[in-house]
């Protein structure tokens, strides 16, 4: 029997929304999980190669409709809610950790364990990766606060190394706003040590004017 490889075009409303979301967060648990075996795997030349063929006739049955660059898909909470596609947040995406948020009364923390696909140092974490999960905690800090803003400095300090699986926790917190800046702070601790600072950052987020935003984000449903 003929097993097509590509998707066929999506019925409209024939998913939820729900539906849509489960299975982009099954996915992304799954590329995940395969991410950070590939980056382990001391597999034979010959294991990579069959490995390789077999994801290559996976990601064919992926290239049915796809979305345009600009384009916010109908499952992404932007502006202000979950992304599914995030690299920082997104249970969908096979680069992000991924993050999840708690909101506090001073800030927002976010709780995430990084694997050796995010290693910078043997063992440690990128000082690329620190910068993009407090980038992300400081901006969702802004759109928390009712300021939403994009960063335009992000001042970084690496106190110390960031271990490798281990839970970790990311503070974002706004300290202060001056017409559309927003100014933010961020520290990244283990969660074993919330008092010990491995990362800690001073970050100014802008809120760009409507026009500006709208310019920016074409695909930015009206009433958001
Ligand atoms: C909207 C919500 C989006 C949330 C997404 C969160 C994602 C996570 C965070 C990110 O990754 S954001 C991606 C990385 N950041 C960018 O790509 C931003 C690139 N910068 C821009 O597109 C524009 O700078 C921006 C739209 C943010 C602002 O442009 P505007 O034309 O609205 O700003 P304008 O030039 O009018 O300046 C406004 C004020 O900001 C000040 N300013 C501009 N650049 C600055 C800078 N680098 N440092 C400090 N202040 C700065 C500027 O001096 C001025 O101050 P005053 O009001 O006091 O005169």
């Amino acid at each position: 029997m003929h097993t097509p490889l590509t998707e066929p075009p999506a019925e409209a409303g024939a998913d939820s929304l729900e539906d849509q979301k489960a299975a982009i967060t099954r996915l992304g648990h799954e590329l995940r999980t395969l991410v950070e075996t590939t980056v382990r795997t001391a597999a034979s030349p010959d294991t990579l190669h069959r490995v390789a063929d077999g994801v290559r006739q996976v990601t064919a049955q992926l290239t049915g409709r796809r979305r345009a660059r600009a384009e916010i898909p109908e499952v992404d909470g932007f502006p202000g809610g979950p992304r599914m596609y995030s690299p920082v947040v997104g249970a969908g995406s096979p680069l992000a950790p991924p993050v999840s948020i708690t909101p506090t009364d001073d800030g927002l923390i976010g709780h995430c364990t990084l694997g050796l696909a995010h290693e910078g140092p043997p063992g440690y974490g990128h000082g690329g990766m620190s910068a993009m999960l407090l980038d992300e905690l400081m901006g969702q800090a802004c759109t928390a606060a009712g300021t939403p803003g994009m960063t335009v400095s992000l001042q970084m300090r690496y106190h110390q190394p960031i271990p490798l699986e281990t839970p970790l926790r990311i503070l974002g917190r706004v300290t202060g706003t001056d017409n559309r800046k927003v100014f933010v702070t961020g520290t990244i601790t283990t969660e074993a040590d919330p008092s010990t600072r491995l990362v800690s950052a001073d970050g100014v987020f802008i809120a760009p004017d409507p026009d500006r935003a709208r310019a920016l984000f074409p695909g930015l449903r009206e009433e958001a």
